[in-house]
């Protein structure tokens, strides 16, 4: 749905994006993650037609980005990072701005705009000023207006960014229902908690290069390397302790007072016969679980260079 090909960016003599490829497939909601400066605007504003690629090439819904951007406006709701409202323009007319916009017939229109207000909620404030709006609110209008011409795709530049935390706890249950509707998502965002428990992939830049990106199961995955497994004990934490000491796959123990972090150096049979030995020498054992990495652990990981 998504496709960026050998995409460049140089503004002057600076390299701002190297050489870029990505794939995002239809129904994804795709996490685009890097530092300040690494890329991410530039990458996101040239699939929204809004920038020219020095190098390579984009496609959206199958239209090409460069030979076709018409179309590809028509398949691509866009929110950039910051956007302007105007002054003393009302919640409905600002949507109906956009509508007219995207040559959306004036009976359709109010139909479109009630239906988009419903959806996010801001059906109480659409004779409301734009501007008199809080920035969770003037946020929400913005993801709305992505939406009046009903497009495919959503690119959505930092749309939590500077909201309180019910504010983006509001956003992310939206990105859900929108992809539940259908819309393949990229989006950018530095907190990345958020982008955990609801992007499908994710890809991480930094400095103009795009350093890993797949699902982001996989991506978990590669970072891993040993497992680490927590146990916690209601009795018998000496002999578990010696069970998992002399275990072979075992590269380290960190030990408390009644639970102990494991890394193991094993596959899932291996991980499960570590517990038939501690369950045979009669441990009693409340909790037998494998700790996956934050994204902020994978995301330190992988621009500190400790993954390849
Ligand atoms: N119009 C421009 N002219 C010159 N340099 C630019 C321009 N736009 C961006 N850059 C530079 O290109 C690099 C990438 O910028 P970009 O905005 O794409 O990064 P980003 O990953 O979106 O960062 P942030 O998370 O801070 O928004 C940065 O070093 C930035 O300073």
């Amino acid at each position: 749905m998504i496709e960026l090909i050998d995409f460049g960016k140089d503004y002057g003599e600076f390299r701002a994006v190297e050489c870029l490829n990505l794939k995002i497939e239809a129904g994804e909601m795709f996490g685009f993650i890097g530092p300040n400066g690494a890329g991410k605007s530039t990458s996101i504003r040239f699939l929204a037609t809004l920038l020219k690629a020095t190098r390579g090439e984009g496609t959206v819904n199958g239209h090409s980005v460069t030979r076709d951007p018409m179309a590809v406006r028509q398949s691509v709701g866009y929110m950039p990072d910051n956007f302007g409202v105007y002054d003393g323009m009302k919640v409905w007319e600002f949507l109906d701005f956009f509508a007219v916009a995207y040559r959306i017939g004036k009976t359709k229109r109010k139909q479109v705009i009630a239906d988009v207000l419903e959806l996010l909620d801001l059906a109480h404030k659409r004779d409301d000023f734009v501007n008199g709006l809080s920035r969770g609110m003037k946020q929400r209008l913005c993801l709305a207006k992505t939406l009046v011409h009903d497009p495919p795709v959503l690119i959505l530049d930092e749309p939590s960014s500077g909201l309180d935390p019910r504010a983006r706890i509001e956003v992310k249950a939206l990105l859900k229902e929108l992809r539940r509707m259908g819309k393949t998502i990229l989006i950018s965002s530095h907190i990345l908690s958020e982008l955990a428990d609801c992007c499908t992939s994710i890809g991480i830049i930094e400095r103009g290069q795009l350093l890993m990106h797949g699902p982001i199961e996989d991506v978990y995955r590669r970072i891993r390397g040993n497992r680490s497994i927590e146990v916690r004990f209601t009795s018998g934490m000496d002999v578990g302790l010696s069970v998992i000491r002399s275990f072979p796959a075992t590269r380290n123990v960190v030990a408390d007072v009644n639970h102990c972090l494991v890394e193991l150096d094993t596959d899932d049979a291996g991980v499960s016969q570590l517990l038939q030995q501690l369950v045979a020498n009669k441990c009693g054992i409340r909790n037998f679980a494998e700790k996956d990495p934050s994204l902020e652990d994978v995301f330190m990981m992988v621009t500190k260079g400790l993954v390849t």
